[in-house]
């Protein structure tokens, strides 16, 4: 479980702040992600989860280790994929592994199962150097499951990503999130928050707006529409109806008894344009 109260950070301590009265739990098994644009804070609030920067104020349990209380134990637990790739060039693939391994206590995954997992099967011994943007990323992605994390924290998991890569990170986060693993992840990407995320949080300029899934977002704040295609004097006709508004239903339900019906779909609001009535922003 990730508990957070209260957080706040500030890069230069100058009274204005980053990270701002951010609170939110993730239960064990969950994908809960930050849905934010560039700037908005996700990738502090994350360093900060992780322990890469420091804890200024708030309170963050993550794991049942409180972070005000130093403890090296916990980092047996998470892992971390972080979105600019940062492997040893002059190592091989293996070797970047092999020397990861050597950081934690517990047992760790095998380099050829994770080379394996990712899609880097053959390229052990291949210098992380000369890896394209995409093999490194997948590296960097292996390098984070080595020691089996209870939590796992990815940082933009999939951006700029050449889409295949990207389906096959998506499909491992679910794989693993299948086998009980806690995820928190940060996107700007609408469509990775609403595949892989339970939960998602709002953020915008260091403030977290609300936190829901996906689903009750959408039933929330979604226009409640029906597009339907039908056939009227040998024509084919396209209109978009209210499942509300009493004339709009009279007219949905004379269609369906007088004529013949094309395609009928419930017309759903997507992520961002939530996002966007919630914020007022977009999440670029
Ligand atoms: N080391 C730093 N020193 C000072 N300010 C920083 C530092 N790192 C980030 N910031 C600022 O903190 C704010 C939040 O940045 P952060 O990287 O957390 O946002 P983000 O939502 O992760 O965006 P992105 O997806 O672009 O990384 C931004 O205004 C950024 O300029």
């Amino acid at each position: 479980m990730i508990s957070v109260k209260n957080l706040y950070h500030s890069y230069n301590k100058d009274g204005k702040y980053q990270v701002k009265d951010v609170s939110f739990e993730v239960a064990n098994g969950e994908v809960f992600g930050f849905l934010g644009p560039s700037g908005a804070g996700k990738s502090t609030a994350l360093n900060i989860l992780t322990g890469l920067l420091p804890l200024q104020q708030g309170e963050v349990v993550v794991g049942g280790y409180d972070l005000k209380k130093v403890s090296n134990e916990r980092f047996n637990k998470i892992g971390m994929s972080f979105e600019q790739s940062n492997v040893y060039s002059k190592l091989t693939a293996k070797e970047n592994l092999d020397f990861y391994r050597k950081l934690f206590d517990v047992p760790t995954l095998d380099s050829h199962t994770l080379l394996k997992l990712v899609g880097l099967e053959g390229k052990e011994h291949v210098k992380a150097g000369e890896f394209s943007k995409g093999m490194k990323h997948r590296l960097t992605f292996a390098r984070s499951m080595i020691n089996n994390p209870e939590m796992w924290f990815l940082d933009e998991p999939t951006t700029g990503l050449d889409p295949s890569i990207a389906a096959d990170i998506k499909d491992i986060i679910k794989e693993k999130n299948k086998e009980g693993v806690t995820v928190f992840l940060t996107t700007h990407n609408m469509f990775i928050a609403d595949e892989l995320c339970d939960r998602v949080a709002f953020i915008v300029d260091g403030e977290i707006k609300l936190i829901d899934s996906p689903k009750n977002l959408k039933l929330q704040y979604g226009d409640k529409l029906v597009e339907v295609e039908y056939i009227e004097k040998g024509e084919v006709i396209k209109t978009t109806l209210s499942t509300v508004l009493p004339e709009d239903k009279k007219t949905l339900q004379e269609i369906i008894e007088h004529h013949d019906i094309q395609t009928m779909h419930t017309k759903e609001a997507t992520l961002e344009e939530i996002f966007i009535k919630v914020t007022g922003r977009g999440l670029v």
